[in-house]
Formats: structure tokens, C-alpha cells, sequence
């Protein structure tokens, strides 16, 4: 028997927080546990918007010399864009898409080796958000918060370095990209390092925290009915996706519905994360996305999760905050709201809010609101 088996899988080989995994490869039909209600398109189910045409979301070549300003304009309205010549090689990231390939195609068994702890961030399993609902997402995940080492020692007894040092270089590479695309970001802002202290390019960016979510779709015998990952915002600064040739992600636009977001050859996708929401005062809302699966084709996805240091406290930025308007979140660190996320989800921003009266787009004060909201 494998080392640190979580204990419910010693009684229940096929049990995992409190949830029945299923090989997906062998299911011929979706079970009930896997049966979404649909709902309408403005809900967190259905496909998109009938023939609704909206418009795609945006591209942005980072060697534009308006690449700032086209960044600012796609937080702004969509909260998410995607990205080319970024600098991220190629083969970088058909390495990590294959690493990700080798460790999802192991037997669900050799992959429980390597399961998260009921209350742990790291390892194999259903995905982090998956306690919040009743029924279970088509979907699997393998968590990395710090080096994977471990994991894949027991995925990969004698062979696990190749798998290490993809993970390692791709990190590497994210952490640069992240910190230079939110620089970028709050540059559209007018913020400059004299207002925020978060990591910058002269240390290389290296005190940000992040994590990586490998996550695998497979192939779905019934995908009008199934969701491979619920709709949610992410917890970050930003996040940087890759996906796979095969879409599956899709974005909730006000206005429009879910947008889905195709698949670029070798671009990435950025989402505005809730953390940089509360810098912004609310002015780069963070974006409600959820992945759908297909009948026919695997997709793989590679989150790179961003965000500050654990504990600086992160809060509007004043400059961003204009007279007649109020900061709307008080300061939060990241290990706290991260706290707060776990517990209550989808409320997670609200709950840090200050003034429920002000608009959300900026904290416009409603004129009949009393004066505590303008302190
Ligand atoms: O797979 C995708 O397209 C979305 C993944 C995602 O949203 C996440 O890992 O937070
Ligand atoms: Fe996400």
C-alpha cells in the first residue's frame, strides 16, 4: 500500500471527501451525481446565448505599444482578455499540456496516491470548489501550492524529475508574466510602485505567491447535462489559462451571457482576479467563468494562480478611489480572504465590502445614502 493514504480511501478506495470518484473513461452514461438542472443563460448552467453575436473577447499582442491602454479597456468591460507574443516558448507550454496529459491518464487508484488532504490545498482530486455543490463536476484536478515533489514521488516512484522540473520552469515563467502583466494593470490604473507595495521587477517579482491548478475535462457521454467546472471567480491578483486546443471555458458578460472563450494557438488567457477587484476599487471587476465539457475531446487546463505576498493587506488603492466616491472593501490579506472564500464562496466579496450603498462599478455615492458611506 502506497504511503499517506487519506483515510477514507483505506475503507472506500473510490471515496474522496465525502464524494464517489469515478475513472470518467469507463462511465458510458452520466450518473445523477453528475446531472445538472439546466437553467436559462443568465443562470450557472446551459450552453451560450442561442444566437445572441457579441462581440469576442479581446485579444492583446503584448509587443503593441498600446498594450496598456488595451488591457485597462478589456478589465474594465470584460474583466478577462487574452494574450499574445507574451514570451511564454512554445514548447513551455506543450510541456506542462503533456505533464498534465501523463499524470491525468494514470488509474484513478495511482492517482489517489497523490490526493489532497481533506483540508489541504495540494494534490489530486475533485476540484477545490466542488464542496459548495451538491452535484459533482466532470472534472479533475491536481492542486501545486509549493513544490510537487512529493506528489509525484508517489504518482511516479522512480520517475518523477521530468514531471518536477516542467512544473518548476513553467512556475518560473508564469511568475514573470504575472508580475509584468500586473504592472501593466495597474499602470492603466495610474498607479505606480510610490502607492502599492507589491513585488516589482527588481527582485523578479519573486515574493508573489501563487499556485497551479492542473485541471482534466474528459470526454462526456452526455455534456448538455454535465459542468466541468461551476461558475466562480478566482481568488487572485489575476490567473493566466492555458487551455488545450479544445474550448470549454466561457465568461459571464452583463448584458450578454456566457461567452465562450476559443482557444488561441499559443495565446493565454488573463482573468481579473477578486483581489485585484478590491484594488481597484471595483473598476476591474473580477470575472465569473465556468468550464463545459464536450461529447467527444479531452481538455486539459493549466491555471496559474497569482496573487501578492500572504500578508500584505491589499485594499483600494486611494488614487484609484476619485473625490465623491468611497473605498468599498476594507484592507484584507490574502491568507485571510482566501480564509473567507473557503467558508462562504460566492459571498466572499460582498463580505469585505464597506458600504453596500455605493454603486459597484466605482463606488459612486448614491446621493440619498447617508453620510457614513462618504467617511
Ligand atoms: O479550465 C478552465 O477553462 C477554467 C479553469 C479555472 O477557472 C480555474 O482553474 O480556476
Ligand atoms: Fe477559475
Amino acid at each position: 500500500m502506497p504511503a499517506r493514504l487519506p483515510g477514507a480511501f483505506k475503507f472506500n478506495p473510490l471515496r474522496l471527501h465525502g464524494k464517489q470518484l469515478h475513472d470518467f473513461c469507463t462511465l458510458k452514461e452520466l450518473p445523477e451525481t453528475y446531472a445538472w438542472e439546466p437553467v436559462d443563460c443568465h443562470g450557472h448552467h446551459s450552453g451560450d446565448c442561442g444566437t445572441t453575436r457579441v462581440e469576442p473577447v479581446p485579444v492583446v499582442d503584448l509587443y503593441d505599444p498600446n498594450a496598456e491602454r488595451l488591457i485597462g479597456h478589456a478589465c474594465k468591460t470584460w474583466g478577462a482578455f487574452q494574450i499574445i507574443n507574451h514570451e511564454i516558448p512554445r514548447r513551455l507550454l506543450d510541456d506542462v499540456e503533456s505533464a498534465s496529459r501523463r499524470l491525468f491518464s494514470l488509474p484513478l487508484r495511482q492517482k489517489l496516491r497523490a490526493a489532497r488532504d481533506p483540508d489541504g490545498v495540494t494534490g489530486y482530486g475533485p476540484a477545490p470548489i466542488s464542496s459548495f455543490f451538491s452535484k459533482q463536476m466532470w472534472s479533475e484536478g491536481f492542486t501545486i501550492f509549493g513544490s510537487p515533489l512529493e506528489h509525484a514521488r508517489q504518482l511516479w516512484p522512480s520517475n518523477y524529475m521530468r514531471f518536477c522540473d516542467i512544473i518548476e520552469e513553467y512556475s518560473r515563467e508564469m511568475q514573470r508574466l504575472a508580475g509584468k502583466l500586473v504592472w501593466l494593470m495597474l499602470g492603466s490604473l495610474g498607479i505606480t510602485k510610490e502607492d502599492i507595495q507589491l513585488p516589482g521587477p527588481e527582485a523578479g517579482y519573486r515574493e508573489a505567491s501563487a499556485a497551479l491548478q492542473l485541471n482534466s475535462y474528459p470526454a462526456c457521454p452526455d455534456p448538455d447535462r454535465a459542468v466541468g467546472l461551476a461558475a466562480h471567480t478566482d481568488s487572485t491578483l489575476i490567473t493566466i489559462l492555458h487551455q488545450n486546443g479544445t474550448g470549454g471555458l466561457q465568461l459571464f458578460r452583463e448584458g450578454c451571457g456566457w461567452v465562450t472563450v476559443p482557444p488561441l494557438a499559443g495565446g493565454l488567457v488573463i482573468n481579473v482576479g477578486d483581489l485585484l477587484h478590491i484594488l481597484s476599487n471595483g473598476l476591474y471587476p473580477s470575472v465569473l467563468h465556468r468550464a463545459m465539457v464536450n461529447r467527444t475531446r479531452h481538455r486539459l487546463s493549466v491555471a496559474y494562480l497569482y496573487g501578492p505576498p500572504r500578508d500584505v493587506l491589499i485594499s483600494p488603492v486611494s488614487k484609484v478611489v476619485e473625490p465623491g466616491r468611497v473605498p468599498l472593501y476594507r484592507p484584507v490579506s490574502w491568507s485571510e480572504y482566501l480564509g473567507i472564500k473557503a467558508k462562504h464562496f460566492r459571498n466572499a466579496l460582498s463580505l469585505v465590502r464597506l458600504c453596500s450603498h455605493a454603486h459597484a462599478n466605482g463606488g459612486v455615492i448614491d446621493a440619498n445614502v447617508s453620510d457614513s458611506c462618504a467617511r
